[in-house]
C-alpha cells in the first residue's frame, strides 16, 4: 500500500548543495519512492546550542511502499554513503534525514518516533514542510499553527 511521507533534510558540512543533491538522488534510487515533491531551499540558524556553521535544511513529500522501518532503514543507508559521522549530539553533519511523518500513522518505539518529536520546536522543519504539503493533506492546518505557535525564532530564509 502506497503512502505519503514527509521528510526532513538538513546539511552543514561540506559542499552543502551537493550534499542535498547526492541525498535526493539516492533516495529516489528505491523504486518503491515516487512522486518526489522538494521544498525551496532555506538557509538557517543552528539550533539546539551546538556553535556551527549554518545549515541548508530542505522538506521533501513522496509516496512509498515502504513501511516506516523500511524507510528509515533506506535513510540510514543514504547517511553512510555520504560519509555522515555521528560526532555531537545535535552537531555539525554532512546529512541528517529524519522522517517527520508518514501517513497518519504515529509510532513510538525507541528507533523511531513519528510524527518526529522535535518538529514544533523546529521552524526550519516546520516552513519547508508547508511548502511540500498537499493541501488535502490532513495535516496542513495543524502545521499552520504549529508554525504560528513554535517558540523557535532562529531565522531561516530562502536561497535566492
Ligand atoms: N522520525 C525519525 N526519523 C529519523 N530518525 C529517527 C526518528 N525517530 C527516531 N529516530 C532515531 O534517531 C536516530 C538518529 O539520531 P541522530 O543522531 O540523527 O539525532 P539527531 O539528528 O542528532 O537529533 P534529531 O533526531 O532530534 O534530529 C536514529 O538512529 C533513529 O533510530
Ligand atoms: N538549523 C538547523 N539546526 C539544526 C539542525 C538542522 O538541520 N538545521 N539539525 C540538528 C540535528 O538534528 C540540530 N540543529
Amino acid at each position: 500500500m502506497t503512502k505519503r511521507a514527509y521528510l526532513s533534510i538538513g546539511t552543514n558540512l561540506g559542499d552543502r548543495f551537493d550534499n542535498l543533491a547526492r541525498a535526493l538522488d539516492l533516495l529516489m534510487r528505491n523504486p518503491a519512492n515516487q512522486n518526489l515533491k522538494v521544498s525551496p531551499i532555506y538557509e538557517t540558524e543552528p539550533v539546539g546550542g551546538v556553535k556551527q556553521d549554518d545549515f541548508l535544511n530542505i522538506a521533501v513529500a513522496l509516496d512509498t511502499n515502504l513501511t516506516p522501518l523500511e524507510l528509515l532503514h533506506w535513510l540510514q543507508i543514504i547517511e553512510k554513503s555520504l560519509h555522515r559521522r555521528r560526532l555531537i549530539h545535535w552537531g555539525p553533519r554532512t546529512i541528517d534525514l529524519d522522517i517527520v511523518l508518514y501517513e497518519d500513522e504515529k509510532w513510538q518505539t525507541a528507533n523511531l518516533k513519528i510524527p518526529h518529536p522535535e518538529m514544533g520546536n523546529r521552524r526550519f522543519v516546520l516552513q519547508p514542510l508547508l511548502d511540500v504539503m498537499d493541501d488535502d493533506s490532513v495535516h496542513q492546518a495543524w502545521i499552520k499553527r504549529l508554525l504560528q505557535n513554535t517558540t523557535d525564532h532562529n531565522w531561516i530564509r530562502p536561497v535566492e
